[in-house]
């Protein structure tokens, strides 16, 4: 495909993560940039009304910390920039909640550790919160919970963070908005004549060498940082874009699937493909639903959804959305997958046919209890 077929994708995107760098966010130490972040909001305003979801990942609380308490640089230690990142962080969110507000969109501070996005439970907590929030149409605003963390739970730069909120959100999209055009073909700090990249392919070895060193004074990760969250947003299929946030409309832009604009990394496989292999090895299993000889053999054979007639037990406390292990009868793993309804709901219509759902629950979410796009065959 060609690249303006690949960009004319980025139209088709419903799930968005915006990430903000430091930089850009306080208008390059000096404090809140009010304008920016309410020019962000308005587009990613006009996103959701278009029926897309956004979650903004910003960055900003330790540069504006600093600026308030007036220090004149980052500090080293760990407690001055815990303090910092505490009151900044307070700023960075009231900025970003006034922004939405003459949209009378709601926003949401979400602050998380590496632990929260390893452990099990804690990881399926913040999956299920942020997409409850985005289904209620509130604007989630992620930051790692600076004041918090210790070198062993630290994600250490928001592109990293970003990525692994992109593969959380099940998003097909992740913008990083920074304070250069995109990735150029060498640091523009050491090249003043560093042109863009176009278009690159996520997780490109090579692409690693034309990365400078070091971040910019504000910045924790530089390019390379975000080289690798593309290559992980990848591996749950979805496209990145690093592009320069202080371009006019630039989110409804990339958005709108405008070419010329930023560095798109494209994934490597197609996007249900990568989704399924991220599915099979990366998200903790909450449940277990039992099949009948037929259901076992429709989806080994058949490449077909789960429908609720074919299961003859449910175990374990899963919500809608978690990943589901199917056994068949002689207890042997057929496949995995996100399960349509909640564990409740699924002892309710096992067995049934798919036109007695709403006979039996009162309402019909969909007739499938995992669609096959949420699922892989894994034995
Ligand atoms: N190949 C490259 N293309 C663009 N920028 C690069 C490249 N290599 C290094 N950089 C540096 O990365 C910086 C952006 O990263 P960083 O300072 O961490 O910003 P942010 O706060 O947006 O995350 C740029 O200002 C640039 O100097
Ligand atoms: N959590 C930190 C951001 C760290 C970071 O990654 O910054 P950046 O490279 O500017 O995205 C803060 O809010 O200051």
């Amino acid at each position: 495909m060609g690249q303006k077929s690949q960009r004319s994708s980025l139209a088709r995107v419903q799930r968005w993560v915006v990430k903000v760098g430091s930089a850009l966010v306080t208008g390059n130490g000096s404090g809140l940039d009010r304008a920016c972040i309410s020019a962000w909001a308005d587009q990613i305003a006009g996103l959701r009304k278009a029926g897309r979801q956004v979650t903004v990942v910003s960055s900003g609380a330790v540069a504006e910390g600093v600026k308030r308490l007036g220090w004149q640089q980052r500090p080293r230690a760990v407690y001055q920039l815990q303090a910092a990142a505490a009151l900044g962080q307070s700023g960075l969110v009231s900025t970003w909640s006034e922004g939405f507000a003459p949209h009378h969109l709601m926003t949401a501070q979400v602050l998380l550790t590496h632990d929260d996005l390893s452990d099990r439970r804690r990881y399926l907590n913040a999956r299920s919160a942020l997409r409850e929030m985005l289904r209620l149409g509130i604007i989630p605003i992620v930051n790692e919970n600076d004041t918090v963390v210790t070198d062993e739970i630290r994600f250490g730069d928001n592109d990293t963070l970003a990525a692994l909120v992109a593969n959380l959100v099940e998003a097909q999209g992740l913008l990083i908005l920074t304070d250069q055009p995109g990735m150029m073909d060498s640091d523009p700090r050491d090249n003043p004549q560093a042109e863009l990249i176009c278009e690159a392919r996520a997780g490109d070895p090579g692409l690693e060498r034309l990365c400078g060193v070091s971040p910019g004074e504000l910045g924790r990760g530089g390019m390379l940082t975000k080289v690798r969250a593309a290559a992980r947003a990848a591996r749950s299929g979805a496209y990145t874009v690093v592009a320069d946030g202080r371009e006019q409309q630039v989110i409804e832009k990339i958005a709108q699937g405008e070419a010329d604009i930023g560095t798109l990394f494209v994934p490597d496989s197609e996007p249900l493909a990568a989704r399924k292999q991220w599915l099979a090895s990366h998200l903790q299993v909450a449940g277990e639903l039992r099949l009948d000889d037929g259901a076992a053999r429709a989806l080994r054979e058949g490449g077909k959804s789960l429908l609720p007639v074919g299961v003859v037990g449910v175990k374990g406390d899963f919500s809608r959305g978690d990943m589901v292990v199917c056994i068949d009868s002689s207890g042997l793993e057929v496949a995995r997958g996100l399960v349509g309804y909640a564990s409740d709901e699924a002892e309710m219509i096992c067995g049934r046919a798919s036109s007695e759902l709403e006979q039996v629950l009162g309402y019909v979410d969909e007739p499938e209890l995992i669609h096959r796009d949420n699922m892989v065959v894994t034995g």
